[in-house]
């Protein structure tokens, strides 16, 4: 593909410069004809070659547009397979820090540039260096002075543009996080996921300012950049034209002083015109354009040049004990610990529940244990193998804030498991495991229903669509199950139903368990009780209802509640 596009550009350049010098062979001809020593004939055939020429330029233009789009959409294919990789390759927990996220944004920013960036090169390489060579060979054998007009237009052109290429630079970084910002106040204008609230709660002229505010700020820095780019490409051109018109001089002196014939002041004449027109397109355009954004693309080649954190051939423990020693967490910008000083052993193929009050610190202590946030300080082991250098692969979990994926009911379940061949049985009988509904009103077409609005499928209630992620955690194959408030929309009968089939599908694995329903968490071996990011209490439900404690007191009030 590449070595077509640049074969393209060769020819199209080449045949810029045979235009000139058929256009000249034609002048001179008419001048030679004026005189009475060559016939019509002789005229029309240069005419003829060069409105051929002209053609050939076009077709190859319009074959130049073509492959420029073709490349660019295969190369972006490949930038966007090598961000995904990348991506897929990084610490869960670096997504919690927002001055990491600006830069991952930027980094897939200037992965699109890139490719733009790269038929720039290519253009100059090929394109635009045949024909300013070819160009600046045919002035020289006309007149040797002739040819330091490539320079006189080239070399100021290109100092400016090494100026702006930092201030874009700094454009690039400044804008980022405001961008970022905006985004997610038109999000929640437009978003539905948040319009009902925002409606609702009357929001809207308060996002509405938010957004007003970021775009100001944003256009400021954008508007201060452009400023200076057009006051360099003002004295730019200043210079250019002068050269220009120096150039125009010089031609019109040795025509005077006949050291070059009529024919070759006007091919020349015409030449230097498309030449600054070439370079002025070039430059202003195409490098302007391409310096504008290097700076996100050097943010996306830094991206990918960076040290691979997680790869595809990491450790599956299976069968090992987890162990927790010393651990503490805590959020980057925040102010304090999510959790503390945590020392914990889970057996293999325990069964863990975890309570306590919001905020206590369940959820992060799940994400540690599963090896998606290594921690602040501590470690955290799964037999031999420290818990964030291990692969997922035998592990499986069913989120508090579960996803919830347009496609259909199958491929929502087997998402998880996606390299087992396609069995629909399995598939099946996890659905009815977790109480998906696989036929009825909205699921007509049981395992191909489409879910999700996106893309005019079936939208399910919370509970509902909570039973399909509870199904696809169950249907990974695994040793090592994390449970974190599975249940939290699903109806209180449906609820104890699906407790009592967890017990049961997770006594062969280490399960870990989050649940705020303290009757739900009887049946696991262990119980955690967290308060302020530390494990206050720690026994089964027997000993912990046998002691004084908040298990007791909280288990008491939801007892009450009952009663
Ligand atoms: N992404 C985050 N950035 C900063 N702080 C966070 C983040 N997520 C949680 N926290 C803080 O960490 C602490 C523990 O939160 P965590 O979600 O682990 O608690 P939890 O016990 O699971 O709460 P809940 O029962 O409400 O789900 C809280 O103080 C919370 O504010």
């Amino acid at each position: 593909m590449s070595y077509t596009y640049i074969g393209v550009a060769l020819l199209q350049a080449l045949s810029w410069v045979l235009q000139v010098l058929l256009l000249q062979r034609f002048l001179d001809a008419a001048a030679a004809y004026a005189t009475g020593s060559i016939g019509f004939r002789m005229i029309l055939l240069s005419l003829g070659a060069l409105a051929l020429m002209y053609l050939f330029y076009h077709v190859m233009d319009g074959l130049g547009n073509c492959y420029e789009e073709i490349y660019g959409l295969s190369v972006g294919k490949h930038l966007n397979l090598m961000i995904f990789k990348r991506v897929d390759s990084l610490q869960v927990s670096e997504f919690e820090d927002t001055k990491r996220l600006d830069y991952i944004h930027k980094a897939v920013n200037g992965s699109g540039k890139l490719i733009w960036i790269g038929t720039t090169l290519l253009d100059i390489l090929f394109y635009y260096t045949t024909y300013f060579v070819f160009i600046g060979w045919y002035l020289f054998t006309l007149k040797p002075v002739l040819a330091l007009s490539i320079v006189v237009v080239f070399v100021p052109v290109m100092l400016s543009e090494w100026v702006l290429m930092s201030a874009f630079k700094n454009l690039e970084a400044a804008s980022a996080p405001i961008r970022r910002e905006s985004d997610y106040y038109e999000q929640c204008l437009t978003d539905k996921k948040h319009l009902s609230e925002t409606r609702l709660l009357g929001a809207t002229a308060f996002f509405e300012n938010l957004y007003t505010s970021a775009l100001q700020r944003l256009n400021a820095i954008v508007l201060r950049t452009q400023v200076r780019k057009h006051l360099v490409q003002l004295i730019l051109n200043i210079v250019t034209v002068i050269g220009y018109g120096l150039i125009v001089y010089m031609l019109f002196v040795s025509v005077m002083k006949q050291e070059i014939s009529i024919g070759a002041f006007a091919a020349v004449l015409a030449s230097i015109g498309s030449l600054y027109r070439f370079m002025n397109k070039l430059i202003t355009e195409r490098i302007a354009w391409a310096t504008e954004n290097i700076g996100s693309t050097e943010n996306f080649l830094d991206f990918i040049d960076e040290p691979v954190q997680r790869t595809s051939n990491m450790p599956k423990p299976a069968d090992s004990d987890i162990e927790l020693k010393a651990v503490r967490f805590r959020y980057p910008l925040a102010t304090r610990n999510a959790v503390e000083e945590i020392d914990l052993i889970i057996p293999n193929k325990q069964t863990l529940a975890i309570v306590g009050e919001n905020g206590s610190g369940k959820t992060t202590l799940c994400r540690i244990i599963m090896g998606l946030y290594p921690p602040t300080a501590g470690e955290v082991w799964y037999g031999k193998v420290e818990a964030s250098r291990t692969s997922y692969e035998r592990t499986s979990a069913v989120f508090q804030h579960y996803r919830k994926y347009n496609e259909t009911i199958r491929e929502n379940v087997r998402i998880s498991q996606y390299s087992k061949p396609a069995d629909d049985t399995a598939v099946v009988s996890t659905c009815e495991e977790a109480g998906v509904l696989l036929s009825g009103e909205g699921v007509k077409e049981g395992l191909n229903t489409m879910l999700g609005r996106e893309f005019g499928g079936t939208d399910l209630s919370g509970g509902q669509w909570q039973r399909v992620a509870i199904a696809r955690g169950l249907f990974r194959d695994s040793d090592y199950m994390i449970l974190d408030e599975p249940t939290a929309a699903i109806d209180p009968l449906e609820e104890t139903r699906l407790y009592n089939d967890f017990a049961a599908l997770c006594r062969d694995k280490t399960a870990v368990l989050v649940s705020h329903r303290l009757g739900s968490v009887k049946l696991a071996d262990r119980i955690l009780v967290m308060k302020d990011g530390r494990i206050v209490q720690d026994g089964t439900h027997e000993q912990l209802m046998s002691m004084e404690g908040e298990y007791r007191t909280m288990y008491e009030a939801q007892r009450k509640w009952y009663v």
